[in-house]
């Protein structure tokens, strides 16, 4: 899969990204995401496969999606007996964010980039576009840190397995009224804070490198970004462990259905039957082969963002396969027609 299909979704998060990019600071978030859709779906169709979009985005804000079921790849497309061996078929399934961080990108933030995974078919968790309560932590606390325990108990096991004293550590908390009391016991064991207002993913797969200054990511964002950083995690050998959240009260912002009894029911009817269960990073992406691309929108810790010249552009894209075990980051210059000046700045 990752010699066949790695440089493509390189090319699919790039154009994407490059989209994106060209709204960055506009304050038009609608449109941010939506060309991004829009430049990935059209790459994504060039790709000889048979795709199918388990995690697309949107439905808590009517962002335009790339929407779940979709299918995707020229074998998907009506000539696609004429065109596609069926013996040699690629089929996979697809997860994606074109746009993580819509505002960020919008209002010129750090942290947005266009991002995907794939695995073969049944290797992403199809989680519903519900909410959940994550953990994320570096290789060295897999396992060690569990989302069960007190934020102190595990700031505890962290300052171990990372030998740093306690207020060595910095946090990611998203900052929502929903995790007040967590920023305050944070604090109060001693660690660090980093308040981000959008931009989960990032946070969570750079808790993935040493180098990062960043040492978990706690608290309660979107579930799609929970699937897509877990299987990031998954190839960093990072921890990732995640809980949806069903009680609207509990959430306290965003959209999640009318009551806790109607979102148990849907849970229900997707064949959740155990709505409590806690995902490991190795349940959220169980494939045999699972790949994360990710291509910097705006500058982040892991990326640089997208920076434009006249006639070009130049984009800076993170994969990370479980297969051969590398984490990519791939420097590209995109070339317009007849460039005046290819720029390396
Ligand atoms: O920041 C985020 C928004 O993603 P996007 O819609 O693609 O721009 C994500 O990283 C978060 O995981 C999540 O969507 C957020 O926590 C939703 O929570 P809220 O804003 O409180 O409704
Ligand atoms: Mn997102
Ligand atoms: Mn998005």
């Amino acid at each position: 899969m990752e010699s066949t299909l790695g440089l493509e979704i390189i090319e699919v998060v790039e154009q994407a990204a490059i989209a994106s990019a060209r709204w960055m600071g506009k304050g038009e978030k609608d449109i941010a995401d939506e060309v991004a859709v829009e430049a990935m779906r059209e790459r994504m169709n060039k790709i000889h496969m048979r795709g199918k979009i388990v995690i697309g985005e949107g439905e808590r804000d009517d962002a335009p999606m790339l929407y779940i079921g979709e299918e995707v790849g020229v074998c998907t497309q009506p000539n696609a007996d004429e065109v596609c061996n069926p013996d040699e078929l690629i089929e996979i399934d697809i997860a994606v964010d074109p746009c993580e961080g819509t505002n960020l990108c919008a209002y010129g933030q750090p942290g947005s980039m266009a991002v995907l995974a794939i695995s073969e078919k049944g290797g992403l968790f199809a989680a519903p576009d519900f909410y959940m309560n994550k953990l994320a932590a570096p290789p060295a606390a897999k396992g060690k840190v569990d989302i069960t325990k007190s934020a102190t108990e595990n700031l505890k096991i962290l300052s171990e397995c990372l030998d740093r004293a306690i207020d060595e550590l910095v946090v990611v908390v998203m900052k929502r009224s929903r995790h007040d009391d967590l920023i305050k016991e944070i604090r109060d064991a001693g660690a660090r804070v980093r308040l981000i207002s959008d931009g989960d993913v990032s946070a969570a797969i750079s808790c993935g490198f040493s180098g990062t200054n960043t040492h978990a990511l706690m608290g309660i964002g979107a579930a799609p970004e929970g699937v897509i950083s877990a299987a990031a995690m998954r190839c960093l050998g990072g921890h990732f462990q995640g809980q949806l959240i069903y009680d609207p009260a509990i959430v306290k912002t965003g959209l999640i259905g009318e009551s806790k009894e109607a979102n148990l029911a849907r849970l229900n009817e997707m064949g959740i039957t155990d709505p409590d269960k806690i995902y490991s990073a190795e349940e959220l992406a169980c494939g045999e082969t699972v790949l994360f691309a990710g291509c910097g929108i705006t500058p982040g810790l892991l990326m640089n963002g997208v920076r434009f010249f006249k006639g070009g552009a130049r984009t800076q894209t993170l994969v990370i396969s479980n297969q051969s075990k590398t984490a990519r980051f791939v420097d590209t210059i995109h070339m317009a027609e007849n460039p005046s000046y290819v720029s390396l700045k």
